[in-house]
């Protein structure tokens, strides 16, 4: 039995268990449910808070586990980045009150508030910036405002909890985060490797469709080396021996680019079609 940790709460938690459901696992019903067992597909879910995610997976009491990269940097667990899921991608941003800080070098001597002290720490480390770090649990853009710090290290996405804050990022990112399949450093855990072959399938599916079209011959070569899809395209002869369909996999966002592409290489009949799922 596979036990696999999942965020019950907060921005991780419904594109997690969306994942998982499109994967072929039980999912729960009730938002209050903490444990659900998956007998058919040899799995036990856990559903406890994002940020204690890496906690349970670097003691070893779940296998495996969903979080944020972020997160799983900070808690400074025994846990490996296993996968990378594409959902809740987020920035890592020093901001201040518009205008106020433009390098981190003026971070100097200064408090910055964060949930997530042991990236924060890290970086100015590296940095050699001696620095305040205020914890605070959240809602950490009303820091400043309130007092409590100069300076605010959170996660970006869209920017427009800054904005309504009158803060400004400065400075490189501290990092990129996303959504990660995590497991224990060692050893792979048994049983792993059809969860994760199944959360590929589900990405895969999710980032590519099937492209299918016909070409005359004259131009296939040059057709082909527009689509040359996962492996190879497949290539069929039409029946009146001049023509040709072809078939391969595109990566979802250049399907445009791919059929303008292919249109003006003379490909006609040009069919773009969703994967449902898929074992590479
Ligand atoms: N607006 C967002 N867009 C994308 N990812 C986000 C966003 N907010 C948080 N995240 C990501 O979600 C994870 C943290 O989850 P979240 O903020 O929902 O949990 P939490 O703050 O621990 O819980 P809660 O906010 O319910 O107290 C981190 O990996 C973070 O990068
Ligand atoms: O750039 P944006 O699109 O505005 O998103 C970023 C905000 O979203 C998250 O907050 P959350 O809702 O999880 O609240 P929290 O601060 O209490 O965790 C994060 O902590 C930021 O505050
Ligand atoms: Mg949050």
């Amino acid at each position: 039995m596979l036990r696999i940790a999942v965020p019950n709460k907060g921005s991780l938690s419904e594109p997690a268990s969306t994942l998982l459901a499109e994967a072929g696992y039980r999912q729960r019903r009730d938002p209050k449910e903490l444990v659900l067992l998956d007998e058919a597909n040899g799995v036990e879910f856990f559903f406890i808070r994002p940020r204690d995610v890496a906690v349970y997976v670097g003691a070893g009491t779940v296998d495996v586990g969903i979080t944020g990269r972020d997160l799983l940097i900070d808690s400074g667990a025994e846990a490996i980045e296993h996968r990378a899921l594409g959902f809740a991608r987020s920035t890592f941003r020093f901001a201040a009150p518009g205008g106020s800080m433009s390098t981190i070098d003026e971070l100097a001597g200064k408090r910055i508030a964060t949930s997530y002290d042991q990236v924060v720490r890290k970086h100015l480390g590296e940095k050699g910036i001696d620095a305040t770090v205020v914890h605070l649990d959240g809602a950490v853009e009303s820091s400043v405002q309130l007092g409590v710090a100069d300076a605010i290290a959170d996660v970006v996405e869209t920017g427009s909890t800054l904005r309504a804050a009158g803060l400004t990022v400065f400075g490189e990112p501290l990092m990129l985060s996303e959504a990660v399949l995590i497991r224990r450093t060692g050893e792979e855990p048994e049983g792993l490797n059809i969860l994760d072959r199944r959360i590929q399938g589900v990405l895969v599916a999710r980032g590519y469709v099937l492209i299918d079209y016909d070409i005359h011959r004259s131009h296939l070569d040059e057709a082909v080396k527009v689509t040359p899809g996962l492996q190879s395209p497949t290539v069929s002869p039409l029946h009146d021996g001049e023509w040709y369909a072809v078939r391969a996999m595109v990566k979802k966002d250049d399907r445009n680019k791919v059929m303008d592409s292919l249109y003006d290489a003379g490909a006609r009949a040009i069919l773009v079609t969703p994967i449902l799922a898929c074992r590479l």
